[in-house]
């Protein structure tokens, strides 16, 4: 890549942009995992808009902000933000990760790198101090509007003269982490660059806060700021966000992984051991699922987070989109059913051959009678969103479902959607720990079915009841035990088929997981239909009619 122009002449390079978009972005994006079209057909990654971060620095090569439009054969387009920054040969001591390298270039003859900024130190504190400082950053490009930075209350300053530290979070996510603090206090803000955008205000600056002003809700981390994109005329999309860091934390897929450790050592002795702790930690999420779901229901002006009841529009949205993941999910299996293990393909089987029922229990929804009712939710509710601290949770990433719009993810569900996920969650926990272990590999996969079943059933059950159990009476967010077991059922096939296109586009391997959840529904369904013997799940403690 090669451009007669300096790097500070970069944002309105067009030729350049061409060549990007020709030679680099489509294969780079694919590296990303903060790029979610790859099971997409694509045709094209291209520079939509370059937004400045300042003027060029003293000290070296400007920073930007690109958005990038990817397009698809099929349905809409997205946005994309990647930070850009070039480094010439020789010049920088922060380490870029092979995966942060888009490609080599030469600006007005100097040779160097093409980089995603956010492993720059100088942009991450280019970033900070533009947030504690809340500057506006008006763009230099006509009609590109201005970069807001707004500082909130969680923001902390260090001492005169104490450094500014950061560092990028190596976690594997859909957004990137950069992390933030002061030499002498160490690491206090947890910063997330958003990388799908939308053209409106992100979902989770407003769950954020709400929970917090009119929720009262603890279990989160505090907010300290945000940054977003104003163009004259419409929403600022937001960029960034920025909480309190969660010091000493464990995500509760790990913790939950390693207390189940002693079930793993337990099972090729053929006994069942699990500490009594496991369950209190279990009941506790529960209990603090139920707390973020009564925070959320808290009496409100804001329409944005007024109860409702479950309408028309709601049962012919829910059936609308639920019947096209199915059939958009129906299509990637077949289209990849060779690919699966045996074990896979008779759980696809299973699912294939139950489409009609399916079909049916879904279009269902459009006319049952139901007097429960809906608020907004995390959406994407799972062991990995909360933070296991030694004796409490924080929940984190209030964004909403990875796979839908923006104007989707603000849509009111019941509770129960969320309190799915987490048993999916669970249910995944049990399941990767067992079948990816070197210490189960002599026992058949059907008996590691069984004892991963019973484990995991025990764990759901200890979840839900002491969910329910806290809401103490009957609640109006749940009409009654019947709806509690509908609602639950509905969600949790949503999910698990949600979750398979996911398994299928990343973790090929563990396709088996959402299938069995997806069959285990199938058998509950069954079990609804005439002649089908009628049992409700076993926990739904609350006798409310
Ligand atoms: N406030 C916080 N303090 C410390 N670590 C955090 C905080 N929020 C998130 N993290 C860490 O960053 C990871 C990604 O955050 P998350 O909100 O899930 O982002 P994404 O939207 O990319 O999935 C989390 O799994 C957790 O490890
Ligand atoms: O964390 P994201 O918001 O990017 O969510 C996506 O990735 C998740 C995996 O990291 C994926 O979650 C699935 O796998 C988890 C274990 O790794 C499990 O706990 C979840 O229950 C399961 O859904 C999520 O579906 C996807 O949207």
């Amino acid at each position: 890549m090669n451009s007669t122009l300096p790097f500070s002449a970069f944002a309105t390079d067009i030729d350049l942009h061409a060549q990007l978009a020709a030679d680099v972005l489509p294969a780079y994006v694919n590296t990303c995992r903060w790029f979610a079209g790859k099971a997409r057909q694509q045709t094209g990654v291209r520079v939509q808009s370059v937004l400045t971060l300042a003027d060029q620095p003293a000290d070296g090569q400007p920073f930007y902000l690109l958005i990038l439009e990817a397009t698809y054969a099929d349905g809409e387009p997205e946005q994309y933000q990647l930070p850009l920054a070039f480094v010439p040969d020789g010049t920088t001591t922060d380490a870029i990760p092979d995966k942060g390298i888009l490609t080599t270039a030469t600006f007005a003859d100097m040779p160097g790198h093409l980089v995603d900024a956010i492993y720059v130190a100088r942009f991450r504190e280019a970033l900070f101090r533009h947030l504690a400082a809340s500057d506006v950053v008006t763009q230099p490009v006509d009609g590109a509007g201005q970069l807001l930075f707004s500082r909130g209350l969680g923001l902390a300053d260090g001492a005169p003269g104490d450094a500014l530290i950061s560092r990028v979070l190596p976690v594997d996510s859909s957004n990137s982490a950069l992390v933030f603090g002061y030499a002498s206090q160490g690491e206090l803000l947890f910063m997330k660059l958003y990388r799908k955008l939308f053209a409106q205000t992100n979902p989770e600056v407003e769950m954020v806060a709400f929970l917090t002003e009119t929720g009262g809700f603890g279990a989160i981390p505090a907010y300290a700021g945000q940054f977003t994109w104003q163009q004259p005329g419409t929403e600022p999309i937001t960029l960034g966000m920025m909480q309190r860091m969660v010091a000493d934390n464990k995500d509760s897929w790990d913790m939950t992984g390693d207390y189940l450790n002693d079930f793993l050592y337990a099972v090729p002795n053929r006994l069942f051991a699990v500490k009594e702790d496991v369950f209190e930690k279990v009941a506790l999420l529960g209990r603090r699922t139920a707390e973020m779901h009564l925070a959320l229901y808290k009496k409100t002006d804001d329409p944005a987070f007024f109860s409702e009841p479950f309408t028309d529009d709601y049962r012919t949205f829910l059936t609308g989109r639920f019947t096209d993941l199915l059939n958009r999910r129906y299509d990637l299996l077949v289209n990849n059913y060779d690919r699966l293990d045996p074990q896979a393909q008779r759980l696809a089987w299973v699912f294939m051959e139950a489409k009609e029922m399916i079909d049916d229990f879904v279009a269902d929804f459009q006319t049952r009678p139901l007097g429960s009712c809906r608020i907004r939710i995390h959406g994407d509710y799972h062991l990995g969103q909360v933070l296991a601290l030694p004796d409490d949770y924080v929940i984190i990433d209030f964004e909403g479902e990875p796979e839908s719009t923006i104007a989707d993810r603000k849509i009111k569900h019941s509770p129960l959607k969320d309190v799915a996920g987490m048993i999916r969650s669970y249910h995944y926990a049990v399941s990767a720990k067992l079948f990816n272990a070197a210490e189960t590999e002599g026992i058949s996969p059907e008996k590691l079915q069984v004892v991963s079943d019973r484990w995991y059933k025990l764990i759901r059950d200890t979840y839900l009841d002491a969910y329910l159990d806290t809401f103490g009476s009957p609640h109006p967010m749940f009409y009654d035990n019947g709806e509690i077991n509908y609602l639950l059922l509905i969600y949790l096939l949503e999910k698990a088929v949600y979750e398979l296109g996911y398994e299928i586009s990343y973790r090929p391997t563990w396709v088996k997981i959402p299938l069995k959840g997806i069959v285990d529904v199938i058998r509950e369904i069954e079990k609804l239909q005439p002649g089908g013997q009628h049992r409700q799940m076993a926990s739904a403690p609350l006798h409310l009619v």
